[in-house]
């Protein structure tokens, strides 16, 4: 079942496309990643699919209701994290929590409960701190638990993880793989390799417009150039290499480094055969070859490099 609809999405700002023509059908329960350079319409994208912002034009299903600009009926179904997340700061997690539980209704055991759960999903169950003293990692974490609180079906995360040292950015992302199944996580970013840990699918959006979407392994296949790393005994032997391989039509990049070589190839079956028959018939010592995978990166560069 797709929990999020999207059609023929686009946002004007004057005479600035913001976002245009996006289709969007997401399947509940995955991890979405929204992937995009800076202003390619990422926070007006998801301000639209939230209510907060009203489309230009097109039309948006959450949990199959319609969404319309200024009524609530379907944002029961969502939580919330924006970008740079706002807190009293005089308060603790648990009196935030319970402030933003009986602003939605909730009251007594179940809401204590509740936060009890989510503090401890989000790793703050011991901590008595006013949110004055927390980390960007742990406002973050709280920020989470805060879009949580009503049992969203979705829940939409922009940029949860830009701000963060490489110890909050995991912290964050295992609680969002912790979500998987249970809840939607609609979660854009430009950091690719936290889309790479932890989503199923990927959209790609660049100046408003959906270049791509699919999954990770997919798009790798489809895009992403094969590396070999060959290490040999001495420069003279990578010299020797390079130099017999550099008019192959199946290399695409040579990058020499001392003992090492590293190849980027358009057809990594000939690649694979190719060169240790190079190296055997040359008598070189082969020390180390290595298929290194694209990376998501690699990918993303290409993609957005050729439009
Ligand atoms: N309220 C607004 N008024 C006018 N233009 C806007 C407004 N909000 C966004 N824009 C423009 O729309 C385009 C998309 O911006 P948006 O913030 O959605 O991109 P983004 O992908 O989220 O970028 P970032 O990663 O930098 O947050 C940009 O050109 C931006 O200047």
């Amino acid at each position: 079942m797709y929990v999020i609809e999207a059609t023929n999405l686009t946002k004007k700002f004057k005479n600035n496309t913001a976002v245009n023509n996006l289709n969007l059908n997401i399947e509940e329960g995955s991890i979405y990643g929204f992937l995009g350079p800076n202003g390619s319409g990422k926070t007006t994208t998801i301000k639209m699919l939230i209510g907060l912002f009203k489309p230009t034009s097109g039309t948006i299903k959450i949990c199959g209701e319609t969404v319309h600009f200024g009524k609530v009926n379907a944002l029961k179904h969502i939580g919330f994290l924006p970008d740079v997340p706002e807190f009293y700061s005089w308060m603790t997690a648990y009196d935030f929590l319970k402030l933003s539980g009986e602003l939605l209704g909730l009251s007594g055991n179940i809401l204590d409960t509740k936060i009890d759960d989510l503090l401890q999903l989000v790793g703050l169950q011991n901590n008595k701190k006013k949110i004055k003293g927390y980390s960007r990692g742990m406002k973050q974490r709280l920020g989470i638990a805060q879009a949580l609180i009503n049992e969203p079906k979705i829940i939409f995360l922009d940029e949860p993880t830009s701000a963060l040292d490489p110890i909050g950015r995991k912290e964050v992302l295992d609680i969002i793989y912790k979500l998987k199944g249970k809840v939607t996580v609609f979660f854009s970013t430009h950091i690719l390799s936290d889309v790479e840990r932890i989503c199923d699918n990927v959209l790609i959006l660049n100046k408003g417009i959906k270049v791509i979407e699919s999954t990770i392994t997919e798009l790798k296949n489809s895009y992403g150039i094969d590396t070999l790393s060959i290490t040999l005994s001495s420069k003279e032997e990578i010299t020797l290499l390079t130099n017999r391989i550099k008019d192959c039509s199946w290399v695409k990049n040579l990058d020499p480094t001392e003992t090492n070589l590293l190849v980027s190839v358009t057809d990594i079956r000939n690649a694979q055969k190719e060169i240790p028959k190079i190296v055997s018939d040359h008598n070189l010592h082969l020390r180390q070859f290595i298929t290194k995978e694209p990376s998501l990166e690699e990918v993303f560069m290409q993609v957005v490099n050729n439009l």
